[in-house]
């Protein structure tokens, strides 16, 4: 039980709480409660788990919890993450049956020795499934794509990018991230929100080309009762309503139809917006922060995009460079997700000396989100601890197979481009010519030569 130094009174009225008592608080609570002791064996879960497994208690108090409700069947497992670090976590989280995220808080129980010696982990309905707002109250701690939110780079690309990202992000000036798919944008923008004076209020997420248009609409600016047919008789809060006081990130947002242009114009100039169904306008306290790998100047010539919205979004704009353009990135960033990986699968595996002049002369289409699904799928399928040369190829060529690269059919020229690059990325990353000749299994000289050729001589262009 947690220390809270309570007064004698009060402890003497806790003693005299019932089981019965106790029981039927627990059994009756909505929120599902369900503990296991430090070996992941049933302590007790009360009658909520049935909503979210399907399964009653007695039926989860029988089963063998490793097999049958194993860890690999949610999205994020979490009693491996809180044995190991003895601290609370909260994770938005899905079991392979459910229809939604769950959010999960999972809570040590210490013994004297500092042991865990039970988890007890409480689980809250998928967050629209209530018909009340307590959205709010929810703060995402951990998800899948987040990993730990760490920003890895030190190019001077990325710095650029966020000592922008850091000067406005106290004040309430509209964002504008472009980029490459992959680079970033959703990533930077939750961390504009969590440096801003907005950061205890909701981060609202929401990608404009994923939802069709009438949806979106509801969606963003909710409905009235009865609004339209099919429509909820309690009527429903929109996304704005919901990011009241915070940010509201619109991804993708060259795919808004010229109609949803001049309503997101209106949440800007205006501050206020109208309910499907409603004539009368709501007040809107939000900070915007869009992006797009579109050009979206191009849209506006092509009379795809106004302009007016263009020019209230574009107050601030950054760009985020590709990741083959910052190639001092590739290596922090892979070893970075490898120890991720590492921690999620419970491996151990290391990438060969031969791996990171790899992984800086590969190109990267999928930007930052490849690299982070390839070395998870290294970490997997890769035989052995170490990661080999040959896996990095075999798992980039199978990516590629099907692709449409535009390949340069010049034989010689092919070959120069490619020799290129190797020397260009291995010379950045090993430093010395003895290293990159050792690594790439050539003599010193012939290192020397090369780098003369591809460093050198361009350097002194
Ligand atoms: N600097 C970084 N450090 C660590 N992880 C990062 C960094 N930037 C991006 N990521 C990770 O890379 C992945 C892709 O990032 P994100 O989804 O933000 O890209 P995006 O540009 O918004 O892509 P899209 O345009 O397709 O929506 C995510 O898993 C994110 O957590």
């Amino acid at each position: 039980m947690a220390e809270l130094g309570y007064s004698e009174e009060y402890q003497t009225y806790l003693d005299s709480l019932t089981k019965e008592t106790l029981l039927k608080i627990l059994e009756n609570a909505y929120t599902e409660v369900f503990v296991t002791d430090a070996d992941d064996r049933y302590v007790y879960t009360n009658p909520a788990c049935m909503r979210h497994y399907g399964l009653t208690p007695e039926q989860m108090k029988n089963m063998n919890l490793q097999s049958e409700l194993r860890p690999e069947r949610w999205k994020i497992s979490l009693s491996g993450r809180v044995k190991k670090s003895k601290k609370v976590i909260i994770a938005e989280n899905k079991y392979y049956a459910m229809e939604q995220n769950v959010v999960t808080i999972s809570v040590p129980i210490l013994d004297e020795d500092g042991n865990v010696e039970m988890i007890v982990s409480t689980t809250q309905d998928p967050i629209n499934s209530y018909d009340f707002s307590i959205k709010n109250e929810v703060k995402t701690i951990v998800s899948e794509e987040e990993d730990s939110g760490e920003i890895i780079g030190s190019s001077k690309a990325i710095k650029r990018c966020l000592s922008i990202l850091q000067k406005v992000s106290k004040t309430d000036i509209n964002v504008l991230i472009l980029g490459e798919s992959g680079t970033g944008k959703s990533f930077l923008s939750k961390y504009v929100h969590t440096n801003s004076l907005r950061r205890d209020k909701p981060f609202i997420s929401i990608n404009c080309s994923a939802i069709p248009e009438t949806l979106l609409e509801s969606e963003l600016f909710g409905y009235v009762p009865h609004a339209f047919t099919g429509a909820s008789n309690k009527g429903k809060e929109g996304l704005i309503k919901i990011a009241n006081g915070g940010t509201l990130f619109l991804d993708e947002i060259g795919e808004l139809s010229l109609p949803m242009q001049v309503k997101i114009l209106d949440v800007i100039e205006n501050k206020r917006f109208i309910p499907v169904g409603s004539t009368t306008p709501e007040h809107a306290d939000i900070r915007i922060i869009t992006a797009t790998n579109k050009d979206l100047y191009q849209l506006v010539q092509d009379n795809k995009f106004r302009e007016d919205l263009y020019w209230r979004l574009n107050s601030i704009k950054t760009t985020l460079p590709p990741l083959r353009e910052r190639p001092e990135d590739i290596i922090s960033l892979a070893n970075y997700f490898l120890n991720v990986f590492n921690e999620k699968y419970k491996t151990n595996k290391y990438f060969s000396k031969k791996v990171p002049p790899l992984l800086c002369g590969y190109h990267w289409p999928g930007n930052i989100r490849q690299l982070r699904n390839l070395v998870e799928r290294l970490v997997i399928l890769s035989d052995g601890k170490v990661i080999e040369d040959y896996d990095f190829q075999r798992f980039t060529s199978e990516e590629e197979s099907g692709s449409k690269r535009v390949v340069n059919s010049d034989y010689e020229s092919v070959m120069e481009e490619a020799e290129r690059k190797l020397v260009e990325n291995s010379y950045l990353f090993y430093k010395s010519s003895r290293k990159m000749a050792e690594a790439l299994n050539i003599s010193q000289s012939k290192a020397y030569r090369l780098i003369r050729k591809y460093v050198y001589d361009e350097k002194e262009d």
